[in-house]
């Protein structure tokens, strides 16, 4: 039985709501593209729009007339109602027929799932948070939208879109909509560095209007000359993370971007192969894990995204580095001891043999302070102690 029914919305127009309450993770609709088109220049052209509609079958054809038409001043009513229908990014944009039905909030209650292969050409819709019985199920347009103030959210919504929205973040006022704003422009900083990237410019959409909509450029996209360094995607993927959570942003962006930090640390980690800061890995785990519970939660334990995540997790645990400093921590032969640093003050620290062939003991502080001892003494101190010896 579908948990979703078609109805009128009190924003206008029809909307989807839910037939009863809908956990995270459940899908809500499945769906299969009818029409594919490539652009040929900046706009799309009636003649690209007739040629895919051509394509389609009668029922489909008939489906597609009676979706919204915008409000855009394009001439012809295909290219309208394709338009307002639209999902894509670059050059190439889909039609879903049914998924056409479901109106836009920049916080959403749920997703557009591309699946496995992410190629658009079967899509479902998954709630990201609870959906009670009732509500309205909707998702966001624009998946720029999060690197967005509200005013050019707003702006751009009125203009290509014909409404104003009303979700929990467009409707803040003062400080808190400055502090919004602030963070969205924050995570535009850091989002599309981490895509490799250079932020774009959305200062255009300050000024659109719907007068000016149709002549104002598309954003283009730009590579990074240089790729983020791991602790630069590090520092910025865990920014990301809490730019996110502030914004009530809590979907897979937010899964992806700590897994990204983990990711990113464990490539310093491996990358620094003779010493393991513990800290780091304690890090990596937590992450880790983080990401794989907000994975489960809006994706299901099943879903293709969180399993991919869990594999990856896994690999990761099976580097040496890790594998090592993961069994450290949790041994319970695991003994702290003092060491005493050359400007004769006391640190906290761990001990482990981390290569075989080293002669030296790194004695790691859990403030990420690293003393080498010299092997007579990180063999006095092994003795002394029940440290356990990582494999
Ligand atoms: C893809 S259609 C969504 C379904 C549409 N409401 C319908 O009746 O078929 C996009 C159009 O829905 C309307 N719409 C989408 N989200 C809206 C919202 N949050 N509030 C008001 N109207 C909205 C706008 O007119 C927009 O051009």
């Amino acid at each position: 039985m579908e948990v979703y029914e078609g109805r009128p919305s009190p924003g206008g127009g029809n909307g989807v709501f839910a037939k009863k309450d809908i956990k995270p993770g459940t899908t809500i609709m499945k769906d299969q593209m009818v029409m594919q088109i490539t652009k040929s220049g900046p706009q799309h052209t009636d003649d690209e729009v007739r040629h895919a509609f051509n394509q389609l079958r009668p029922d489909q054809q008939a489906q597609f007339l009676a979706l919204h038409e915008g409000s855009r001043t394009f001439k012809t009513r295909l290219l309208r109602i394709y338009k307002a229908n639209a999902f894509g990014h670059g050059n190439v944009s889909h039609i879903y027929l049914d998924i056409s039905r479901i109106n836009h909030a920049c916080v959403p209650n749920a997703e557009l799932d591309l699946g496995p292969d992410d190629t658009s050409a079967s899509v479902t819709v998954v709630a990201i948070r609870p959906i009670l019985r009732d509500e309205e199920v909707l998702i966001c347009y624009n998946p720029m939208f999060s690197s967005m103030t509200a005013q050019q959210r707003g702006n751009l919504l009125r203009a290509y879109y014909g409404f104003a929205c009303s979700c929990t973040s467009c409707l803040l006022q003062g400080h808190r909509r400055m502090l919004s704003d602030a963070r969205r422009r924050l995570i535009k900083a850091v989002m599309f560095p981490l895509h490799g990237n250079i932020p774009p410019d959305f200062d255009q959409f300050n000024t659109l209007t719907v007068a000016n909509a149709e002549t104002t450029p598309g954003v283009a996209s730009r590579d990074l000359a240089v790729p983020l360094s791991h602790s630069t995607h590090c520092g910025y993927s865990l920014l990301l993370t809490q730019l996110l959570e502030a914004e009530n942003m809590e979907g897979v962006d937010l899964a992806s971007a700590y897994f990204g930090a983990a990711s990113s640390l464990m490539s310093q980690m491996v990358a620094m192969d003779d010493i393991i800061v513990l800290q780091s890995a304690k890090n990596v785990k937590c992450w880790s894990e983080k990401s794989i519970e907000i994975m489960t939660k809006v994706r299901g334990r099943n879903g293709h995204a969180t399993v991919l995540l869990r594999e990856q997790w896994e690999n990761m645990q099976s580097q040496p580095q890790l594998y090592a400093a993961l069994e450290f921590l949790g041994s319970e032969n695991c003994s702290r001891f003092r060491v005493q640093q050359r400007d004769g003050t006391m640190h906290e620290a761990f001990a482990l043999w981390h290569r075989s062939d080293a002669n030296q003991l790194c004695a790691l502080t859990e403030s990420t302070c690293i003393a080498v001892l010299s092997g007579t003494v990180s063999r006095s101190l092994l003795n002394q102690r029940k440290v356990k010896l990582a494999p």
